[in-house]
Protein backbone atom coordinates (compact mmCIF):
# COMPACT_ATOMS: atom_id res chain seq x y z
CA UNK A 1 0.00 0.00 0.00
CA UNK A 2 1.24 3.38 -0.61
CA UNK A 3 1.96 5.58 2.39
CA UNK A 4 -0.43 8.36 0.95
CA UNK A 5 -3.24 5.34 1.07
CA UNK A 6 -1.71 4.34 4.74
CA UNK A 7 -2.48 8.15 5.94
CA UNK A 8 -5.65 8.21 3.86
CA UNK A 9 -7.60 4.90 5.53
CA UNK A 10 -6.27 5.75 9.14
CA UNK A 11 -7.53 9.23 9.05
CA UNK A 12 -10.86 8.37 7.10
CA UNK A 13 -13.19 11.05 8.56
CA UNK A 14 -11.51 14.18 8.24
CA UNK A 15 -10.17 13.01 4.72
CA UNK A 16 -14.15 13.14 3.78
CA UNK A 17 -14.70 16.19 5.55
CA UNK A 18 -12.26 17.37 3.31
CA UNK A 19 -12.85 16.02 0.20
CA UNK A 20 -16.67 15.71 0.72
CA UNK A 21 -17.37 19.03 2.08
CA UNK A 22 -20.59 21.39 0.89
CA UNK A 23 -18.20 23.39 -0.99
CA UNK A 24 -17.27 20.87 -3.55
CA UNK A 25 -20.64 18.90 -4.07
CA UNK A 26 -21.96 22.31 -4.44
CA UNK A 27 -19.00 23.14 -6.76
CA UNK A 28 -20.07 20.14 -8.81
CA UNK A 29 -23.57 20.65 -9.35
CA UNK A 30 -22.76 24.54 -9.93
CA UNK A 31 -25.27 25.31 -7.36
CA UNK A 32 -22.37 27.48 -5.16
CA UNK A 33 -23.09 30.97 -4.73
CA UNK A 34 -20.50 33.02 -7.23
CA UNK A 35 -19.74 35.61 -4.38
CA UNK A 36 -18.63 31.98 -2.34
CA UNK A 37 -16.35 31.11 -5.16
CA UNK A 38 -14.85 34.20 -5.86
CA UNK A 39 -14.20 34.91 -2.08
CA UNK A 40 -12.32 31.32 -2.36
CA UNK A 41 -10.56 32.32 -5.32
CA UNK A 42 -9.00 35.53 -3.92
CA UNK A 43 -8.02 34.08 -0.84
CA UNK A 44 -6.48 30.89 -2.82
CA UNK A 45 -4.26 32.97 -4.15
CA UNK A 46 -2.90 34.23 -0.85
CA UNK A 47 -3.25 30.82 0.25
CA UNK A 48 -0.62 29.79 -2.97
CA UNK A 49 1.91 32.37 -2.41
CA UNK A 50 2.84 31.18 0.98
CA UNK A 51 2.58 27.65 -0.10
CA UNK A 52 5.13 28.16 -2.50
CA UNK A 53 7.07 29.18 0.26
CA UNK A 54 6.66 26.09 1.88
CA UNK A 55 7.56 24.30 -1.16
CA UNK A 56 10.86 25.93 -1.11
CA UNK A 57 11.20 25.18 2.33
CA UNK A 58 11.53 21.85 1.11
CA UNK A 59 14.16 22.55 -1.36
CA UNK A 60 16.12 23.76 1.76
CA UNK A 61 15.03 20.61 4.13
CA UNK A 62 16.13 18.08 0.87
CA UNK A 63 18.46 15.13 1.77
CA UNK A 64 19.35 14.67 -1.65
CA UNK A 65 19.70 16.39 -4.97
CA UNK A 66 17.17 14.24 -6.30
CA UNK A 67 14.67 15.58 -3.79
CA UNK A 68 15.74 19.20 -4.27
CA UNK A 69 15.06 18.95 -7.97
CA UNK A 70 11.64 17.49 -6.87
CA UNK A 71 10.91 20.34 -4.69
CA UNK A 72 12.24 22.90 -7.38
CA UNK A 73 9.05 21.18 -9.46
CA UNK A 74 6.77 22.05 -7.24
CA UNK A 75 8.02 25.27 -6.47
CA UNK A 76 7.50 26.37 -10.38
CA UNK A 77 4.09 24.62 -10.84
CA UNK A 78 2.50 27.26 -8.14
CA UNK A 79 4.61 30.08 -9.48
CA UNK A 80 4.67 29.35 -13.32
CA UNK A 81 1.19 27.56 -13.63
CA UNK A 82 -0.97 27.46 -10.60
CA UNK A 83 -1.10 31.41 -10.30
CA UNK A 84 -2.03 32.05 -13.35
CA UNK A 85 -4.80 29.80 -13.57
CA UNK A 86 -6.45 31.98 -10.40
CA UNK A 87 -5.82 35.24 -12.21
CA UNK A 88 -7.40 33.92 -15.23
CA UNK A 89 -10.49 32.81 -14.21
CA UNK A 90 -10.57 35.76 -11.91
CA UNK A 91 -10.49 37.94 -14.78
CA UNK A 92 -13.97 36.09 -16.08
CA UNK A 93 -15.50 38.30 -13.15
CA UNK A 94 -13.48 41.39 -13.44
CA UNK A 95 -10.92 41.16 -10.73
CA UNK A 96 -7.66 42.44 -11.76
CA UNK A 97 -4.19 40.52 -10.70
CA UNK A 98 -3.67 43.92 -8.07
CA UNK A 99 -7.26 43.20 -6.42
CA UNK A 100 -5.88 39.82 -5.72
CA UNK A 101 -2.51 40.99 -4.60
CA UNK A 102 -3.90 43.71 -2.05
CA UNK A 103 -6.47 41.29 -0.73
CA UNK A 104 -6.38 40.88 3.29
CA UNK A 105 -5.83 37.26 4.40
CA UNK A 106 -8.54 35.91 6.06
CA UNK A 107 -8.10 33.73 9.07
CA UNK A 108 -8.28 30.23 7.96
CA UNK A 109 -5.62 31.42 5.14
CA UNK A 110 -3.29 32.70 7.92
CA UNK A 111 -3.74 29.33 9.85
CA UNK A 112 -3.26 26.59 7.39
CA UNK A 113 -0.60 28.45 5.35
CA UNK A 114 1.26 29.29 9.10
CA UNK A 115 0.58 25.83 10.13
CA UNK A 116 2.43 24.13 6.68
CA UNK A 117 5.22 26.49 6.98
CA UNK A 118 5.74 25.55 11.02
CA UNK A 119 5.67 21.76 9.88
CA UNK A 120 8.33 22.31 7.84
CA UNK A 121 10.70 24.31 9.82
CA UNK A 122 10.67 22.44 13.03
CA UNK A 123 10.30 18.75 11.21
CA UNK A 124 12.37 17.28 8.38
CA UNK A 125 10.82 16.49 5.05
CA UNK A 126 8.35 13.82 5.80
CA UNK A 127 6.90 15.97 7.99
CA UNK A 128 6.93 18.97 5.84
CA UNK A 129 5.14 16.65 2.77
CA UNK A 130 2.60 14.99 5.41
CA UNK A 131 1.37 18.56 5.70
CA UNK A 132 1.56 19.39 1.87
CA UNK A 133 -0.03 16.19 0.88
CA UNK A 134 -4.04 16.58 1.69
CA UNK A 135 -3.42 20.39 -0.41
CA UNK A 136 -2.33 18.60 -3.49
CA UNK A 137 -3.73 14.67 -3.15
CA UNK A 138 -7.19 15.93 -2.36
CA UNK A 139 -7.29 18.20 -5.07
CA UNK A 140 -6.56 15.69 -7.68
CA UNK A 141 -9.10 13.15 -5.96
CA UNK A 142 -12.03 15.75 -5.85
CA UNK A 143 -11.01 17.13 -9.78
CA UNK A 144 -10.77 13.21 -11.08
CA UNK A 145 -14.32 12.40 -8.59
CA UNK A 146 -16.46 15.58 -9.93
CA UNK A 147 -15.10 14.98 -13.70
CA UNK A 148 -16.24 11.23 -13.36
CA UNK A 149 -19.78 12.79 -12.41
CA UNK A 150 -19.95 14.86 -15.22
CA UNK A 151 -19.73 18.35 -13.27
CA UNK A 152 -17.17 19.70 -15.84
CA UNK A 153 -20.44 19.62 -17.99
CA UNK A 154 -20.89 23.27 -19.97
CA UNK A 155 -23.50 24.46 -18.46
CA UNK A 156 -21.39 24.43 -14.90
CA UNK A 157 -19.76 27.89 -14.43
CA UNK A 158 -17.14 26.29 -12.34
CA UNK A 159 -16.07 23.80 -14.99
CA UNK A 160 -12.94 25.63 -16.09
CA UNK A 161 -12.07 24.82 -12.37
CA UNK A 162 -12.74 21.07 -12.68
CA UNK A 163 -11.10 20.56 -16.07
CA UNK A 164 -7.95 21.86 -14.22
CA UNK A 165 -7.60 19.67 -11.57
CA UNK A 166 -9.05 16.44 -13.48
CA UNK A 167 -6.83 17.06 -16.05
CA UNK A 168 -3.45 14.88 -17.07
CA UNK A 169 -1.27 17.35 -16.54
CA UNK A 170 -2.28 18.06 -12.67
CA UNK A 171 -2.98 14.00 -12.45
CA UNK A 172 0.63 13.57 -13.10
CA UNK A 173 1.98 15.71 -10.85
CA UNK A 174 -0.18 14.24 -8.02
CA UNK A 175 0.89 11.03 -9.00
CA UNK A 176 4.60 12.52 -8.90
CA UNK A 177 4.15 13.80 -5.87
CA UNK A 178 2.59 10.60 -3.70
CA UNK A 179 5.28 8.79 -5.45
CA UNK A 180 7.65 11.11 -3.69
CA UNK A 181 6.62 11.22 -0.15
CA UNK A 182 6.38 7.09 -0.26
CA UNK A 183 9.93 7.23 -1.34
CA UNK A 184 10.68 9.20 1.63
CA UNK A 185 8.74 7.48 4.00
CA UNK A 186 10.58 4.23 2.98
CA UNK A 187 13.66 5.99 3.56
CA UNK A 188 13.26 7.18 6.89
CA UNK A 189 9.76 6.50 8.82
CA UNK A 190 10.44 4.45 11.59
CA UNK A 191 7.11 3.21 13.80
CA UNK A 192 7.47 5.91 16.62
CA UNK A 193 7.22 8.77 13.99
CA UNK A 194 4.04 7.50 12.36
CA UNK A 195 1.39 8.87 15.18
CA UNK A 196 3.02 12.56 14.56
CA UNK A 197 3.05 12.03 10.92
CA UNK A 198 -0.48 11.24 10.80
CA UNK A 199 -1.65 13.68 13.21
CA UNK A 200 -0.09 16.73 10.87
CA UNK A 201 -1.72 14.87 8.03
CA UNK A 202 -5.23 14.74 10.25
CA UNK A 203 -4.69 18.73 10.72
CA UNK A 204 -4.04 19.44 7.40
CA UNK A 205 -7.52 17.86 6.06
CA UNK A 206 -9.14 19.77 9.09
CA UNK A 207 -7.97 23.28 7.59
CA UNK A 208 -8.49 22.37 4.07
CA UNK A 209 -11.99 21.85 5.62
CA UNK A 210 -11.97 25.39 7.16
CA UNK A 211 -11.22 26.88 3.82
CA UNK A 212 -14.04 25.51 2.09
CA UNK A 213 -16.34 26.72 5.30
CA UNK A 214 -14.50 30.11 4.59
CA UNK A 215 -15.99 30.25 0.95
CA UNK A 216 -19.12 29.12 1.73
CA UNK A 217 -19.40 31.87 4.99
CA UNK A 218 -18.72 34.67 2.30
CA UNK A 219 -22.47 34.58 1.50
CA UNK A 220 -24.00 37.66 2.66
C1 LIG B 1 -6.58 25.58 -0.19
C2 LIG B 1 -5.98 24.86 -1.34
N1 LIG B 1 -5.64 23.58 -1.20
C3 LIG B 1 -5.09 22.91 -2.23
C4 LIG B 1 -4.88 23.53 -3.44
C5 LIG B 1 -4.29 22.79 -4.59
N2 LIG B 1 -2.94 23.14 -4.86
C6 LIG B 1 -2.13 23.76 -4.02
S1 LIG B 1 -0.58 23.99 -4.64
C7 LIG B 1 -0.96 23.26 -6.04
C8 LIG B 1 0.04 23.06 -7.09
C9 LIG B 1 0.89 21.92 -6.75
O1 LIG B 1 1.87 21.76 -7.67
C10 LIG B 1 -2.30 22.85 -6.01
C11 LIG B 1 -2.96 22.18 -7.11
C12 LIG B 1 -5.23 24.87 -3.55
N3 LIG B 1 -5.06 25.54 -4.70
N4 LIG B 1 -5.79 25.50 -2.50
Amino acid sequence: MKFFERLKADAAPQWAGYTRHAFVKQLGDGTLPLECFKHYLVQDYLFLIQFARAYALAVYKSPSLVDMRRSLEGVKAILDVELDLHVELCSQWDMQRSDLENAPEDTPTMAYTRFVLDAGMSGDLLDLQAALAPCILGYAEIGARLKGEGANRGDNPYGRWIEEYSGEQYQDVAQGFADWFDDTANQVLTGHRYPRVLSLFEKACRLESDFWQMGLNAKG
